[in-house]
């Protein structure tokens, strides 16, 4: 039988990633450096996947354990792997590079054939990141035989997976939604049959066009729901003001998307509509919280946030409702969220406006500067 290793037991890996190569007949190990967790999949072996949408239903997903990614288990597992999938945030690939890199080199010796190693993280080129990473650890032997034989593709990677309390912690909740597209080139030793993985060679066109779209309209929601004392998404996206901020600023990463890729505008404004829709739905509880997650992360300057300001700026487009969105994620102060700490602290020591300078890049007193400045102003009032 095919294996998969899944790294990260989280909300998107057992929600969405594991589930579809489950589902394609792949017996997939989760990796994750969570005990209970690890220990809860190999005791039950399946979980469940609660669709809480207009249309409700539970999927079965079995054919699935668990090893820890800290471990050395996970040497063998990966020797032996056809795909290796990962959703464990993008600062975390860091420090799964090297277990992956000696899993490599394991399977060099044992003369093993192809594998692809996809990253289902939200970031452009998440799988080269993780890639460059890896190859810092192998030998030559390593880097030539990986050359061969390990593809790495990148891939965007869509569904609203929030935390959810079910019967058992292996358990998920998720929306109807749900799209995986990878970069086709990339892979090696053919193209996996996986039913919900599409394929293409224009990735970074689809990468962009949901990370400014879907995360770039969530960010806004969470940092302008979290200032008015809004505790979820569907509540702030309801509220007309911060719906006043977000919407404009979809259609402004939109029009720099439709110039930038050439993606055809009406089907974008359906595009947009649609996100929107999945914002609202009330069967799902995801919280400001978590979608605000990381807030330095999210306005580095390739994030959701930066990204489309840089992409309305080559073309000479109106980005005031993104600026906005940006004031609003300097705001974001929650003690429990150690990005969001240290972006407060930041801001008490150095001053907002160089703060400001050094994380967007935005050199002072230009346009975009002055406009974060004026919004970051503005916004006090917002807050509850
Ligand atoms: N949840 C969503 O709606 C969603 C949708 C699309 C993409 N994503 C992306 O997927 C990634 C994961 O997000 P999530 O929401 O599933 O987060 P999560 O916190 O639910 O899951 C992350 C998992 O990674 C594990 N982990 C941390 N360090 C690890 C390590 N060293 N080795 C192995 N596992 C480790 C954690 O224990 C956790 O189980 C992020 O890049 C996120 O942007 C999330
Ligand atoms: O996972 P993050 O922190 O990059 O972003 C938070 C949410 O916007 C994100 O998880 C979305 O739910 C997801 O990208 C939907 O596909």
């Amino acid at each position: 039988m095919k294996k998969a290793i899944q790294f990260g037991a989280g909300n998107i890996g057992r929600g969405f990633i594991g589930a579809l190569l489950s589902n394609a007949g792949y017996h997939v190990v989760f990796a994750d450096i969570n005990e209970q967790m690890i220990n809860e999949l190999n005791e039950k072996k399946s979980y469940q996947i609660h669709i809480l949408d207009l249309e409700k239903s539970v999927e079965t997903i079995t054919n699935v354990s668990g090893c820890l990614s800290n471990g050395t288990d996970i040497i063998d597992e990966i020797a032996s792997a056809d795909i290796i999938t990962t959703a464990v945030g993008p600062n975390v690939l860091k420090f799964i590079a090297p277990t992956i890199a000696q899993g490599i080199e394991a399977r060099r010796t044992a003369g093993g054939g192809s594998l692809n190693i996809i990253a289902c993280e939200n970031m452009v080129g998440a799988t080269s990141h993780l890639q460059e990473q890896v190859l810092t650890h192998l030998s030559e032997e390593g880097k030539a035989y990986a050359d061969q034989n390990v593809g790495f593709a990148n891939c965007s990677v869509d569904r609203i997976v929030p935390p959810f309390q079910g019967d058992s912690i292996l358990d998920v909740g998720v929306e109807a939604f749900h799209e995986w597209i990878v970069e086709e080139p990339k892979l090696k030793g053919g193209t996996p049959e996986i039913d919900g993985m599409k394929l293409t060679d224009n990735l970074v066109a689809y990468v962009q066009r949901k990370l400014f779209t879907l995360n770039t309209g969530h960010a806004i929601t969470a940092y302008i729901g979290f200032l008015k004392g809004l505790e979820t998404i569907d509540q702030s996206i309801q509220d007309e003001g911060v719906r006043a901020i977000v919407r404009p600023a979809m259609e402004e990463s939109g029009a720099a998307l439709v110039q930038k890729h050439g993606f055809d505008a009406g089907e974008h404004a359906k595009y947009i509509d649609k996100i929107e829709t999945r914002f609202k739905n009330p069967y799902i509880r995801d919280e400001v919280i978590r979608v605000g997650r990381e807030p330095l992360r999210k306005l580095g300057q390739a994030d959701r946030l930066v990204g489309p300001v840089k992409m309305a700026t080559e073309f000479d487009l109106g980005r005031d409702h993104l600026l906005k969105g940006i004031a609003a994620a300097f705001h974001y102060d929650n003690t429990a969220d150690p990005q969001s700490a240290e972006l407060q602290g930041r801001i008490q020591a150095e001053g907002f406006g160089p703060v400001v300078s050094d994380v967007t890049g935005f050199a002072k007193d230009s346009e975009d500067y002055n406009k974060v400045i004026t919004a970051y102003e503005e916004l006090k009032s917002l807050k509850s």
